[in-house]
């Protein structure tokens, strides 16, 4: 393809991203396999083109006169992203082939009038959004804002009762991948977005060596559990487990960790052995949990999703359907030592994985979420025995969802104290520095992490003990 036509294809990609509700990920490899004539190289520059506009949706926008059509936004991403000259923007738009068509006078002007640079008083985010930022972050919501549109990596979490962190990062260093270690979970590997690594081919993933998770949703699991001694009588509710992240996290805490001495080092040749024999030894090793664990979701789907997971990781759960108000686990009532709600949420702090959410986002969506919110925590609480544990997590930024609910929640739960952040960080899978970090981030018993502070997508943790 020629560089023009890249540019219409990215055009049409994203007004198909603007009239649907599919991520952008999903519309871009629909393009690619409806569009065979289109190479690795022509898809990867589609792709960025169109993360790239994503990423700015809200000042290009407002530099392209409130246009919101492909075309426009992307002549403005030729114009003040990459600050490309009227005559540069003109020959790419010659109308030839299968380039778009001549720019037209007011798109000029447009340009013209920019003089290549964003209008400063736009922004990326949805007003409503801006607001909820200001509020919370006050001075800093700047960064903040601008955290939740930058790249970002490709976290992942070492399963340790199957290798050590050291021996994950040699393994994936033999493939030419170039991972570090997270600053935060003591368990994390982290690799750079660019190029986009594919987890998903790897052995060490296959054979449940490795997961993605962002190092955020990792501390949450760290955070959950840290302090608490589970033994096979522990009961641990998953309440909305969906893809299962969190639930394999708290799976595998007080697992024993594997024995360094039988892990294998890489060889100088790549990684041995691989494949199906790999997946298999995988697949025929015991499950295991130290504590009885209890993922229940509203939907099968999601469930029957988390299975594979489960067998890869070599860790065991009771998966369990529930109804929207609770019903299916009332055996566990007054009985779970920790019960752990990941409510549904705006995902406001994943932004930075899908841009297209935020624009996607209405603020009455918000409310009914809060309501929502506020109904699931307090089911989850009614699971929560004498002394047990309740946390409540959300990848928002937004406080309508994180410390409104919380206030509201401790309104009508009196039963339930706060658990101060700063006691419950005593875990080997958190680092010393996330110690002293988090510690100093925490406000009593809540804990925000952010892109901007922390470097992880952004999450809210309140953590709760209920009054024996
Ligand atoms: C934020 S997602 C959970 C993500 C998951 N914990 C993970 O780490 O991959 C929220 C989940 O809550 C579920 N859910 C929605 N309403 C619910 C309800 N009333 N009770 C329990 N779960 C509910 C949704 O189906 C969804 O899977």
């Amino acid at each position: 393809m020629t560089p023009a036509a890249r540019l219409a294809a990215a055009a049409s990609v994203l007004d198909s991203i603007a009239q649907g509700r599919a991520p952008a990920e999903v519309v871009i490899k629909a393009w690619g396999a409806a569009n065979r004539y289109a190479g690795s190289g022509d898809r990867r520059a589609v792709a960025e083109r169109v993360y790239q506009v994503l990423r700015a949706r809200g000042r290009l926008v407002a530099a392209m006169g409130g246009r919101e059509d492909g075309r426009a936004l992307v002549v403005g991403a030729l114009a003040f992203l990459d600050n490309l000259s009227l005559e540069e923007i003109e020959a790419l738009h010659s109308g030839e082939g299968y380039g778009p068509r001549p720019l037209s006078k007011q798109e000029r002007a447009r340009i013209a009038a920019g003089e290549g640079d964003l209008p400063q008083t736009a922004t990326d985010l949805p007003a409503f959004v801006v607001e909820d930022l200001k509020a919370t972050f006050g001075d800093r919501w700047s960064e903040e804002a601008a955290g939740l549109m930058a790249r970002a990596p490709v976290d992942l979490r070492v399963n340790t009762a199957k290798t050590t962190v050291e021996a994950a990062r040699a393994e994936l260093k033999a493939t030419g991948l170039t991972p570090e270690r997270t600053p935060w979970s003591a368990v994390g590997l982290r690799l750079p977005s660019e190029p986009a690594p594919n987890v998903q081919a790897l052995d060490a993933f296959n054979a449940g060596r490795i997961e993605i998770q962002d190092e955020g949703s990792q501390l949450t699991a760290w955070v959950a559990g840290a302090g608490l001694s589970f033994t096979p009588d522990s009961i641990v509710v998953d309440y909305c487990a969906g893809g299962g992240g969190k639930t394999l996290a708290l799976a595998v805490q007080g697992l024993p960790a594997a024995d360094p001495a039988r892990v294998a080092a890489p060889s100088p040749a790549g990684w041995s052995p691989t494949g199906a024999d790999e997946l298999a030894a995988a697949k025929s090793e015991p499950a295991a949990a130290p504590m009885r664990l209890i993922a229940c979701d509203v939907v099968q789907k999601r469930l029957d999703n988390i299975r594979p997971r489960l067998s890869r990781a070599g860790v065991a759960a009771d998966l369990r359907l529930i109804g929207q108000n609770g019903g299916g686990v009332e055996e566990f009532n007054g009985k779970a030592d920790l019960v752990f709600v990941d409510a549904p949420c705006s995902g406001s702090g994943a932004w930075r994985r899908r841009p297209e959410d935020a624009w996607r986002l209405k603020a009455d969506e918000i409310e009914r979420l809060h309501a929502l919110q506020l109904r699931i925590l307090g089911q989850a609480a009614a699971l929560v025995k004498p002394g047990g544990r309740l946390v409540y997590v959300t990848c928002s930024i937004l406080s309508r969802e994180n410390e409104a609910v919380a206030d509201a929640f401790e309104a009508a739960h009196a039963g339930f104290r706060p658990l101060p952040v700063a006691d419950a960080l005593a875990a080997d899978t958190i680092t010393d520095a996330a110690r002293t970090r988090l510690a100093g981030a925490a406000t009593g018993g809540r804990l925000r992490l952010s892109p901007a502070s922390t470097g992880t997508d952004g999450f809210f943790i309140a953590l709760y003990e209920r009054r024996a």
